[in-house]
């Protein structure tokens, strides 16, 4: 991949190859992280994130349907009813220093072309998760989280067992959305993880999480048992407008009794947003709750509906985020985990330190490089400092992953510490863990012989967005692995059969009676069935997401094509790898990948078990929709109700590709007074030429 060339040198080629690449990695990301169990840091996400902005801005044109910059949350979990947002709830962009403000400043001076200055509202940005609360005269109808901005789930009853959530409010206008953030206190977190210590319950990572974890239960008396609160911060449908200004409606929202934040200032220039914002960093370790940032918004809400929306966030607001928090601690050891794909992975075990309000005690070290101070390219981190066992190390956690070391304090090292030699044997099969040419880590060569792998590649088997066995997690195939009841994944299905075991043998079992036995084999006949898709992703096979699954899937569109092709594929060559890298978003990597694991003799075998078990679903092809998507669209003449980069930007977020000239290929020419000779043109060439309010009309109508 093309990561380390500066967006301005990328080709053409590189830069469709790496937009594609970076379509699948960051799904995946990004569907991980909102199930709870992020696959990377914020940071790195957001980096991703700002580098497919960038390219993107260098080849609009290659901009992708499935781009992450389009991207909010995930889609809502299965265990909740779903709630269609009346008006969608979005993400934010980011600044992440002063220029980004004055940035931001500017270009809204811009959009709009006004002279004066621009005042805006500065406020927390509370580190929990949103929710949506519909009043219809005064009586709170429902209460839905984000989901994926257009769907969220359903948390009614869950949210009316919140103090700060009225379930009626007077003199309310008839409907009215508020929206807001749910989030637990510093002083309720600790507390609540220290009676699920005490019950051997699950221990939340962080106030955001348990926040989310609280919200999201399907029985609403768990969620009344966490002291959850709530901040008010914007709305949503309303059937009247709440006042002019930003700092109006929430003040209105206030009178109907919601708290907001007690932070919340009106700026009158971008200077003095950036010393709020300082002001508000000083306090935030007092708080006594999670802030990532301070919320800058536009506070004359005619400018606001002027300014409007890109796909995913407000033209008129950006969150300015803190840098991540930092600690110095001692390394007192590297332990190594081995992954799924046999992957050595050393990780830090520290002395445990609080960075932002939460005990750390490991961090990740990644690969032998990053121990010793290079980056899979050869250059320096850390400015070259090693990572040495005794060190001082300063460690920084971003998001909700596993903390990372940012440096090493070389200063303190007075001959204790020791060099880690890394480990040539896999430390729980002690087969040998060779490094490829071209590959940072170290892989256990065992494959389905070393346990460790075996293990992972069960737990991946039926993780959510794989088999998704109810009664079938992670501790439990652990567990049966441990007994050898099941070994890989054709195992599963035989479990009941095999051994003549079944009921008798679970139910002795503690944790299990007959029921929950019964359940689990219904629940293994069930997923016989099993989509295309699903499949794939559940082979485990190195490099293949959700992302790239359902891609292959759909390509191939049934288990017969896919398997034939991947029998017969040979690497680098062939109709078979042409096909494969024909399609939009496999690269050479995961096709060398793929055809690898169809052609090791015991992965295929293994393969080939599983399969004789299962019915394969064929995958299904997807729509979409909006009346402009796809068409082409060309402005011309003077616009009045908005300006150009206005009009572009609302078209392409419909879907449409807005050019500069009329040709054969123009669906729409939005004409305005002074159009002459584009008008002309489509005219000659029969095209549909509609005036600013007509354009109007067809985009709203949806
Ligand atoms: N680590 C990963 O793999 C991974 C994957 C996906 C996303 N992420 C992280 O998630 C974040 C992006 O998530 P996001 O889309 O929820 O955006 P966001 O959290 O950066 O910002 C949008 C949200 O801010 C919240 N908010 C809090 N206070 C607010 C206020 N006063 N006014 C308005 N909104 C306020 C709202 O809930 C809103 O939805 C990024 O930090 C990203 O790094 C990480
Ligand atoms: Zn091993």
């Amino acid at each position: 991949m093309s990561a380390d060339v500066a967006v301005a040198q990328l080709t053409e080629i590189q830069a469709k190859e790496e937009l594609a690449h970076l379509a699948l990695v960051m799904g995946d990301a990004n569907r991980a992280y909102y199930l709870g169990d992020a696959a990377m840091t914020d940071g790195e996400f957001d980096a991703l994130k700002q580098r497919n902005a960038k390219i993107e801005s260098r080849f609009p044109h290659l901009k992708r349907d499935d781009s992450p910059s389009e991207q909010i949350g995930a889609t809502p979990d299965g265990g909740f009813g779903k709630i269609t947002h009346a008006v969608r709830m979005l993400s934010l962009s980011n600044a992440f220093d002063d220029e980004d403000v004055q940035e931001f400043d500017a270009s809204i001076v811009k959009f709009l072309g006004v002279k004066s200055d621009i005042s805006y509202t500065a406020e927390p940005k509370i580190d929990g998760l949103s929710l949506s609360l519909r009043y219809e005269n005064g009586t709170l109808i429902h209460a839905a989280t984000r989901g994926d901005g257009a769907i969220g789930e359903n948390v009614t009853e869950n949210a009316k067992t919140i103090e700060d959530i009225p379930h009626q409010i007077e003199n309310a206008p008839e409907i009215l959305e508020v929206r807001g953030e749910v989030y637990m206190s510093h002083a309720d977190f600790a507390a609540l993880n220290a009676r699920q210590t005490e019950r051997g319950g699950k221990i939340f990572s962080n106030p955001r999480n348990a926040a989310a974890g609280s919200l999201r239960q399907l029985d609403a008396s768990i969620t009344k048992s966490r002291p959850l609160k709530f901040f008010a911060y914007a709305w949503g449908e309303l059937s009247m407008p709440l006042a002019d200004t930003q700092l109006g409606a929430i003040e209105a929202l206030v009178q109907f009794g919601f708290s907001i934040n007690p932070l919340t200032k009106l700026c009158a220039t971008p200077q003095e947003l950036v010393a709020h914002y300082n002001d508000i960093e000083k306090q935030r370790a007092t708080l006594g709750y999670d802030i990532d940032g301070v919320v800058y918004k536009v506070n004359d809400l005619a400018l606001q509906s002027r300014l409007g929306f890109r796909s995913t966030t407000p033209r008129w607001a950006i969150a300015h985020k803190f840098p991540a928090e930092l600690a110095w601690t001692q390394l007192e050891g590297i332990d190594i985990q081995v992954g799924r794909t046999g992957a050595l992975s050393p990780v830090a075990r520290l002395s445990p330190v609080t960075v932002g309000g939460v005990v750390v005690s490991n961090a990740t070290l990644h690969n032998q490089d990053y121990i010793e101070g290079r980056d899979s390219k050869g250059g320096e981190i850390r400015d070259g400092k090693d990572i040495r066992i005794g060190d001082w190390v300063q460690v920084y956690r971003a998001g909700d992953v596993i903390p990372k070391i940012a440096d090493v304090d070389v200063s303190k090292r007075d001959g204790t510490q020791t060099k880690f030699q890394f480990p040539t044997e896999c430390p729980e099969c002690g087969c040998e863990a060779i490094r490829e040419d071209g590959d940072a880590v170290h892989r256990c060569t065992g494959g389905m012989t070393c346990p460790a792998q075996a293990i992972e590649k069960l737990k991946h088997f039926v993780s959510r967005g794989a088999f998704d066995i109810d009664g079938l997690g992670a501790k439990q195939v652990e567990q049966f692995f441990k007994d050898g009841w099941v070994k890989e994944p054709s195992e599963i299905f035989t479990l009941q059969d095999r051994f003549g075991f079944g009921l008798q043998q679970l139910k002795n079992r503690e944790g299990w009676g007959a029921k929950s036995a019964q359940k689990l084999f219904d629940a293994i006949e069930d997923k016989k069935n099993i989509g295309l898709a699903r499949l794939i992703y559940g082979l485990g096979i190195r490099h293949v997401g959700e992302n790239s699954a359902t891609l292959l899937a759909s390509n191939y569109g049934n288990w017969d094509d896919f398997e034939n092709a991947m029998t017969q594929a040979e690497i680098g060559s062939g109709a078979q790898w042409d096909d494969l890298m024909a399609i939009d978003g496999i690269g050479t990597v995961l096709a060398t990948s793929i055809i690898t694991a169809f052609h090791q003799e015991a992965e295929r075998a293994c393969i080939d078990r599983l399969v004789a078990h299962l019915t394969i679903a064929p995958a299904e092809a997807v729509a979409s929709d909006s009346p402009v998507t796809g068409k082409t669209v060309v402005f011309s003449g003077s616009l009045e109700k908005m300006t150009r980069a206005e009009a572009k930007t609302r078209a392409e977020s419909l879907g449409a590709k807005v050019s500069g000239s009329v040709s054969a290929k123009t669906d729409i020419l939005v004409a305005g007074p002074g159009a002459g000779s584009k008008a002309r043109k489509a005219a000659e060439l029969d095209i549909e030429v509609l005036d600013e309010d007509g354009w109007l009309a067809l985009i709203d109508a949806k």
